[in-house]
């Protein structure tokens, strides 16, 4: 299989899909692998080290996509990238559909078989190629909310630990999976006083269970919102509806309940938010402020900690790599349950139910593709 592994070229990302480990991986099972020059250096791998793995370097970006069977990314194309695909291409990546119509009929008009890494799912109810960087982007939503309190920021000038004789900061975490549980130990770790919503009590029972009451978990209703909304100092968005757009939980009116000054981090910004007043931002500017709060929607969150993200997701998504490779799309979803929704649009046609949904779509059972 010809492989090819473009550099990303979203705003300010640093991450790369395969490592010259990955790259080793692929070569020694006889397979073609193209590299972007320079494609690794903001994750710190040179060309000289994919060159090592029996990785070719091209420079050359449209040989690179015209020869490639199996395109390797880390974020949804981009425009320029959408224009490069074709029915020979098959992409493997986050797509993020749901939020983003322009891409999807984009994609559908390419003829390109698409495969999205946020919706593949595991034996354990879980999102294998999403959860390492939910893993980061939570821990990250911490260090940036923390960052926007500061009254430089636009915040209102508060520490989340507090200091002796003054009450810690009050961080709520809307969506207690993989990014909010992440979140809420960091906020823990720094000393706020955590509360964590979700809509699953299964999932706040865990989330009890392990804490032992040092993170509240409370049953995520509008009331719960309201409250969240009128007394916390940061609130969290970290909830998800696989492959959905995300419903918009704090909404205009709570707003402008909430404290001047307080940080609104949607980390679900990817899925299109979860509040009201969000919309997509930058590493190059993260901030904007809606009637006096902070808000942080940057939708490659991981993008920023390139290195260790980079490892953090390879680790992930390389045995569905070496299967695409192996075998071809067809087979190596036909092969496993688990991989098979991860096909979001295959030869003009939604594959994904949710994504069909929220653009009035007809939707294709991924099953009767792979036959
Ligand atoms: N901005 C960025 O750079 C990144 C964004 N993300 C995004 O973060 C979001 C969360 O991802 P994960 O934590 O991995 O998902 P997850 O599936 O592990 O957790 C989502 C949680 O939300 C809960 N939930 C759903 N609807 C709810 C509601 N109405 N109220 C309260 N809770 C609700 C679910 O019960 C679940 O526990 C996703 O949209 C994901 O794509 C992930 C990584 C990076
Ligand atoms: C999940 C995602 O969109 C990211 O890591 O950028
Ligand atoms: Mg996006």
């Amino acid at each position: 299989m010809r492989v090819a592994v473009p550099k990303e070229i979203k705003n300010h990302e640093y991450r790369v899909a395969l490592t010259p480990t990955g790259a080793r991986e692929l070569t020694a099972r006889g397979h073609e692998v193209s590299v972007q020059a320079s494609a690794g250096e903001g994750a710190g791998f040179s060309d000289a080290n994919y060159e090592a793995a029996g990785a070719r370097i091209e420079a050359d970006v449209d040989a690179l996509w015209q020869s490639a069977e199996l395109v390797l990314k880390v974020k949804e194309p981009q425009s320029d990238e959408v224009a490069r695909l074709t029915p020979q291409h098959t992409l493997f990546t986050y797509l993020h559909l749901a939020a983003e119509e322009t891409l999807t009929r984009g994609l559908m008009k390419s003829g390109a078989t698409c495969i999205a890494y946020e919706t593949l799912t595991d034996a354990h109810g879980g999102l294998p190629l999403l959860a390492p960087m939910s893993t980061v982007a939570g821990r990250m939503a911490v260090q940036a909310g923390a960052h926007s309190l500061e009254k430089a920021q636009g915040g209102a000038g508060v520490l989340l630990p507090g200091v002796p004789g003054v009450a810690p900061a009050s961080v709520t975490v809307i969506g207690g999976g993989v990014v909010g549980e992440n979140a809420a130990r960091m906020a823990l770790g720094l000393g706020a006083d955590v509360t964590i919503l979700d809509k699953s009590l299964a999932r706040l029972e865990v989330l009890d269970d392990r804490y032992q009451g040092r993170i509240k978990t409370v049953y995520s209703t509008a009331d719960a919102l309201d409250s969240a909304a009128r007394e916390s100092d940061m609130v969290i968005g970290a909830v998800l509806i696989p492959g959905a757009a995300a419903p918009k939980l704090i909404t205009r009116d709570m707003l402008s309940n909430m404290k001047p000054g307080s940080v609104l981090v949607d980390v679900a910004i990817d899925q299109g938010g979860c509040f009201e007043t969000s919309k997509p931002t930058t590493h190059a500017e993260p901030t904007y402020i809606v009637d006096g709060v902070v808000h942080y929607c940057v939708a490659n969150m991981p993008g920023a900690v390139a290195r260790t993200s980079t490892q953090g997701l390879t680790n992930a998504t390389l045995p569905f790599v070496l299967a695409l490779a192996d075998k071809g799309w067809k087979q190596a979803l036909k092969d496993d349950a688990h991989f098979l929704p991860g096909l979001n649009v295959h030869a003009g046609q939604v594959t994904y139910q949710a994504v069909a949904d929220a653009f009035g779509l007809e939707s294709v059972d991924p099953a009767s593709v792979v036959g």
